[in-house]
């Protein structure tokens, strides 16, 4: 993903235990939503997360529970030539005007005292703070966005991550919002983030980076 997690430390994972929670589970989710993944409308915090970093982002489980969006699809990924061929991804649902808000990214909100080292789902969304969202294993539609390196038709996204600040009590808060580029995106179209350099280069064994590109 674009802004991977909070830096990692030497500190080992720690495990995450409360995936089962059945109070966790809508009573709708999104078409072909994998069943093995708890569908999330709210943020999930992270009991390890200390009182001033929920206070400084005014993170909160109360917001208001968003529905399933009636802007995006997840679709199963069937051109044979597409990179991601046979995973999932995001794709608009109807035509999306530039720079128009899509949804939050919703996930586990956590710091590196508990990181999953594994994940490719982490998010950063505070890197001072070291606070990430990560939607391995629970999240909303925003989990589904490919990376546009390699995508037929694609030569750079067409969608981007960025954190907004929502006023007012306990519905505000610092989020991570994917937000259409600066073209229209029209229905039908794949979603496509740019993970940034350093999560490939993460992943080919070159060693970290984590700047934002
Ligand atoms: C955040 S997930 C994206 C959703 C994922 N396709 C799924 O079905 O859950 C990130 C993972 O998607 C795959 N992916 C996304 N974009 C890709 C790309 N351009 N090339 C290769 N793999 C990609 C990689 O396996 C990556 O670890």
């Amino acid at each position: 993903m674009p802004t991977k997690g909070p830096p990692r430390t030497l500190k080992p994972p720690t495990k995450i235990t409360t995936a089962s929670s059945s109070s966790l589970k809508p009573s709708k989710t999104p078409s072909n939503w994998p069943p093995e993944i708890i569908y999330l409308t709210r943020p999930h915090l992270s009991k390890s997360l200390p009182a001033e970093t929920i206070t400084s982002l005014s993170l909160s489980t109360t917001n208001p529970p968003s529905a399933p969006s009636t802007l995006v699809k997840i679709r199963k990924i069937a051109d044979p030539a597409h990179p991601a061929f046979g995973q999932l991804g995001l794709f608009a649902a109807k035509t999306l005007p530039a720079r128009s808000f899509i949804l939050d990214y919703l996930g586990y909100v956590h710091d590196d005292n508990d990181l999953d080292e594994l994940s490719d789902y982490d998010l950063c969304l505070d890197r001072e703070l070291r606070v990430g969202v990560d939607a391995h294993r629970m999240g909303n539609e925003g989990r589904m966005v490919n990376d546009y390196r390699g995508v037929p038709g694609f030569v750079r996204a067409n969608v981007v991550f960025e954190t907004r600040r929502v006023r007012g009590g306990d519905g505000g808060g610092v989020r991570m919002g994917l937000w259409v580029g600066s073209r229209d995106v029209k229905k039908g179209i794949e979603l496509c983030v740019s993970y940034g350099k350093g999560f490939w280069k993460e992943r080919s064994g070159e060693g970290e980076d984590l700047s934002i590109n």
